[in-house]
Parts: structure tokens; sequence; C-alpha cells
């Protein structure tokens, strides 16, 4: 196993986000995480990448715990993670957006940043190297010397996932990447995401677009009002009562309302 989310739980206050949640996800697995808004799922991101810490439980990634990690060494052993809203430097070129992002792996430390030595000049070419590589990986290599902000809203999005991938993830945390694609953003994003797995990078997404979901992940859990309702392959998934309920139920409120 990649990563072993064991009985996890996360209270704010008053506020269980979280209920003992456990599920396991394999090596070169894409695992979705789904459920209504408020489920918990952003919460779980926030744990595995330790912005905050479990009230109870352990998380284990390649079998060493991480609980209570500090965030930059949770990068440093090999998760990385983009975020629900945009976090681009905006008045940086794509290019330079995604060598920030391998930085926090590059080697070199203040004396020679201040100073420029021969290591990290070669160390600059090198990241320089890598990050044009991943703007080709994710069809952004003709824009590399954009301003961050003059990016198409889906290119801002690929581009985050350029910068995540800089710092070499084993775990790559996507949390809605396909929130405000269209139709033909979405297949590319797909496509993405496949090529990456293909890599033997591990991916856990959380995405509200279930037709994506359906079709990319190979296992699901899914969170209501931060339990586990279920867990299983994308047909369980689909065909398991209590999740139709939850998002019949769901659909509703909104109907109601
Ligand atoms: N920092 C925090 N302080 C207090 N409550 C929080 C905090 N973060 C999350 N919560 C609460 O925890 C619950 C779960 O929120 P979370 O953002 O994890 O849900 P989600 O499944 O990601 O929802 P969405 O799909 O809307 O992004 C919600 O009730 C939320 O208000």
């Amino acid at each position: 196993m990649v990563l072993d989310i064991k009985n996890v739980s996360k209270n704010f206050g008053g506020i269980h986000a979280l209920k003992n949640v456990s599920f396991s996800i394999k090596q070169g697995e894409i695992y979705g995480l789904i459920g209504p808004n408020g489920a918990g799922k952003t919460t779980m991101f926030n744990l595995i990448t330790n912005i905050f810490e479990p009230s109870s439980g352990d998380i284990i990634f390649d079998s060493q715990t991480i609980t209570g990690l500090k965030s930059h060494k949770i990068t440093e052993k090999g998760i990385c993670r983009t975020y629900q809203n945009i976090r681009l430097f905006s008045q940086m070129t794509a290019l330079k957006n995604v060598m920030v992002g391998g930085h926090s792996r590059s080697s070199s430390g203040v004396f020679s940043s201040v100073f420029r030595t021969k290591k990290q000049r070669e160390e600059e070419i090198q990241l320089n190297q890598k990050a044009e590589d991943l703007l080709e990986l994710v069809g952004l290599l003709e824009h590399k010397d954009t301003l961050a902000e003059n990016l198409a809203y889906g290119q801002q999005r690929r581009l985050e996932i350029a910068r995540a991938m800089a710092s070499n993830p084993k775990l790559l945390l996507l949390d809605e990447p396909a929130a405000g694609m269209n139709e033909k953003e979405t297949d590319s994003l797909y496509d993405l995401i496949k090529m990456i797995q293909s890599k033997g990078i591990t991916v856990l997404i959380i995405e509200h677009d279930m037709p994506l979901v359906m079709k990319l992940c190979d296992r699901i859990t899914v969170l209501n009002f931060g339990e586990k309702l279920a867990e299983g392959t994308p047909t369980e998934i689909q065909n398991n009562e209590a999740v139709i309920e939850a998002y019949l139920g769901k659909e509703e409120e909104y109907e109601s309302a």
C-alpha cells in the first residue's frame, strides 16, 4: 500500500469533519474521494499534507507514519497536492511557477542562494529543463513565458498540476481539478491524469464531475457527513444504495430550495 488511512478523525470545535475513516491506496492506482459538499474530502487532504493534525488515527505513507510531520517533510517524502482554489503566482510566468515547485526539493541552501555557487547554477539549469518537460507533459510548453494570470482557467489548473509534479511526487493529490472546466478541457484532463498514472505515480483525486470520476478511478471512497459511506470500484459505487440515497437526498434538497 502507498497510503493507509487508519481510523482517522478530525474535530473542529464541535464539528466532526471526519469520523473514524479508513481506506488504503495501492501503488499506481487512481483513487477517488467523493461525497456531497462538506463531507470532509478537503479536510482529508489537509490531514494527509499535515496542514492540520488528525484528532485521532494514523496516516501511513510508504510504510512510515507521517502523522504530525511538517508539511515540507511530507513533500520531501513524495506527497504533493493541488488546491481547490488555484494557488499560482499570478505575476510569474508558467515556467517560473513550475520551477518554484521544484525548488522545494532542490538541495541548495541559503548560502548558495545568496552567492549563486556553481552548484546552484547547475541546479537552476536542471530545474529549468525539468520545468519545460513538465510544461510539455501538461500541454503548456508554448505558453511557458505567459504570466499565470493570463492563462485560460483550464490551463491554470493544468499548470497547478505541473507545479505539483515538479517535486517528483510518488503520490499526487488533486483537489477538484476539473472544477470550472468545459467538456473539452475535462477530456484532456482525463488524458493527463492517465498519463501521470502511466509514469507510476499514484493519484488521489477529489472531484464532483461524476462522469470523469467513474471513467478515471480504479477505486473510490464515498464520504458523507464525515463518515465513510462506501468503498469500491466505480460500478460498485454507482450501484450502491446508500450512495444513491446520499446523492439523491442532496438533489431533492437542492430542488426544494
Ligand atoms: N479549518 C476549519 N475550521 C472549522 N471547520 C472546518 C475547517 N475545515 C473544514 N471545516 C468543516 O469541516 C466540514 C468538512 O469540510 P470539507 O471542506 O473537508 O468538506 P468537503 O467534502 O471538501 O466539501 P466541498 O466539496 O464543499 O469542498 C465542514 O463542515 C467544514 O465547515
